[in-house]
């Protein structure tokens, strides 16, 4: 393993240490393999934390394997790696406790051990005395200090413990100090803590400790961003915290809102220069691996983070972005959108002409006549925030004076068939079959088709006999793929009467584009969607 030797160094007096690979996938549905883990090790790096828990060697195969490969595996520039776990249990030596021999043997220059600190936790959940304990955190620390290895110790409980019995909280600390811990983090385990709470506990630790003093808070009272910051501000020079906010029940604070806030509002400089910029792409990076879908309205990082929809946002921002924005989003690598709905402005619609690339400014007609239609078609069910690619043929539509068309439809017609047959003789043993086929009929490029499509369902036939109408006319459908289906009952009084709103996703294989379609049934609201899906899969490739 290729660890920086001056990572302490690198980052001056404060650490950022990242504990996604290890308290992040104690978050529910999480379970990276092996190689998840380097891929999310290396995106670490790459945003230029100072330290990544790895894991607990030891406590599983994967773990363990985890710090086996990293050894050749990863070459990280700007981060030491950290192996987790346990001070030794109690009446054993730390040389013969298993666990503790796979710290040491990780292979890792950080060992971050985590202690009971709570008087009520040692007696209660490790069922041994105040004084053991102390003894199994003094002789863990030192064993693995004469190892060679640098030692951090999480004080599990902390504040809990220290309301309890502050003075044999205290005592845990200096006893890890003494022993040879460089730091000790402070957790908020059970993520119970205010911010004022956090800041006159960290502020009288390192007032009568003297001990290097980290945090590592969990969020469920959705303060462990804040409490985080409070911690800092109270003395705290080591930051713990996973990236998107991972980890275990609500999640531990989520490190890039950490960085950012601390890089951005406090004037900490605590990543090295110019890495915040990738926090936006290197949070969607690690999303992708997890699997879990990136949070949009995610402070900082999220797709909505810096997205305007109210007209009067617009309006201002079109004469300067700081009237609405905290900061300037390419801090950390992200960008303003602007969203059309029934809330947009004519100032609205103006700028997300100019993100698609139509100047409006000298056309106030074009830009009153679109801002009157989307209102009015917003106010039947259509949404076009998540619609661009409607939009985009609106506007076309509007600028051009007609809209982008392929290909004219003279009708189309659906047959849906359930068949029920016995596949056995016998009474009551029956098997039922369903089949759909739609048929198209339409022109393009001249020729008249008629197409019979065969589906899994209404949609799925329309879509086959559409595209396999018009692919003879225009081969670039031939990659265009529906991807996504999502279908909304808008007045949910009516039942089986209700406007229904479909919103259809297609991809070209490198990019995918979202289209509307609204109707009485969910067959007609497909076909508009699925019309303006390909439409515009064909502006967007330039067909003529
Ligand atoms: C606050 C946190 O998030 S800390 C991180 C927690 N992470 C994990 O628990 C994930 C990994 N854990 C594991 O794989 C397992 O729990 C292991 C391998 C560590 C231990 O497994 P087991 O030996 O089966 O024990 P179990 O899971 O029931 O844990 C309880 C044991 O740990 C001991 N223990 C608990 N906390 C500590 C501690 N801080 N220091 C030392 N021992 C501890 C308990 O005394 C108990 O010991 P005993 O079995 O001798 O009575
Ligand atoms: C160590 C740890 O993860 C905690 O106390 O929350």
């Amino acid at each position: 393993m290729n660890q920086p030797a001056d990572a302490l160094d690198l980052h001056g007096a404060f650490h950022v240490y990242d504990t996604t690979l290890r308290d992040g996938m104690q978050q529910e549905g999480l379970n990276p393999t092996v190689a998840d883990k380097l891929t999310i090790a290396r995106q670490l790096d790459g945003l230029g934390v100072g330290y990544i828990e790895g894991g607990w060697p030891g406590a599983n195969p994967k773990d363990t394997e985890f710090f086996r490969r990293a050894a050749t595996e990863l070459d990280l520039q700007h981060a030491r790696l950290a192996a987790f776990g346990a001070t030794r249990r109690a009446g054993v030596k730390a040389a013969d406790d298993p666990l503790v021999a796979a710290l040491r043997d990780s292979g890792a220059g950080v060992v971050t051990l985590v202690a009971k600190s709570h008087a009520g936790h040692v007696e209660k959940a490790l069922r041994t005395t105040l004084a053991e304990n102390l003894a199994m955190v003094r002789d863990t620390v030192s064993h693995l200090r004469a190892e060679g290895q640098q030692v951090f110790l999480d004080a599990e409980h902390f504040f809990d413990g220290y309301r309890l019995d502050r003075a044999y909280a205290l005592e845990v600390l200096r006893t890890a100090y003494d022993a040879g811990a460089d730091v000790i983090a402070l957790c908020d385990t059970n993520g119970g803590m205010l911010p004022g709470w956090v800041a006159d506990v960290v502020h009288d630790v390192v007032q009568t400790t003297g001990v290097r003093v980290g945090i590592h808070c969990h969020n469920d009272t959705g303060c462990a961003v804040a409490n985080t910051l409070a911690a800092v501000e109270a003395g705290a020079t080591h930051v713990q915290g996973c990236i998107n906010g991972y980890g275990e029940r609500t999640g531990n604070a989520d490190l890039v809102n950490v960085v950012a806030n601390l890089e951005l509002k406090l004037d900490r400089k605590v990543l090295p220069p110019g890495l915040l910029a990738e926090a936006t792409r290197i949070a969607h990076a690690v999303a992708e691996v997890t699997n879990v879908p990136p949070a949009s309205r995610q402070p900082y990082v999220g797709v909505s983070a810096f997205a305007h929809k109210a007209g009067l946002h617009a309006s201002a921002i079109k004469i300067d972005p700081d009237l609405y924005q905290h900061m300037d989003p390419a801090g950390v690598g992200n960008d303003m959108r602007l969203l059309v709905s029934e809330m947009a402005g004519r100032a609205s619609i103006e700028l997300k002409g100019k993100e698609l690339g139509f100047d409006l400014s000298e056309h106030p007609e074009v830009v009153t006549r679109v801002t009157a239609r989307v209102k009015e078609m917003e106010s039947g069910g259509y949404t076009f925030e998540a619609a661009d690619a409607s939009f985009e043929l609106l506007l076309i539509e509007e600028v051009e004076g007609r809209r982008p068309s392929y290909f004219d439809v003279e009708s189309w017609r659906i047959i849906s068939e359930t068949l029920t047959r016995p596949y056995r003789p016998g009474p009551g043993e029956e098997t039922v079959t369903q089949s759909t086929e739609a048929t198209v009929k339409l022109r393009a490029a001249g020729v008249r088709y008629v197409v019979t499509g065969e589906g899994n369902g209404p949609v799925n036939a329309l879509d086959q006999a559409l595209r396999t109408a018009i692919v003879q006319a225009y081969p670039a459908i031939a990659k265009f793929e529906l991807i996504d289906f999502k279908v909304r009952i808008l007045d949910q009084g009516h039942g089986t009467d209700a406007i229904t709103r479909v919103l259809i996703e297609t991809s070209d294989g490198e990019s995918s584009w979202v289209t509307v379609g609204v109707g009485a049934n969910v067959i007609e609201a497909s076909w508009e969607a699925l019309v303006d899906g390909l439409t515009y899969g064909l502006v967007r490739h330039h067909v003529e």
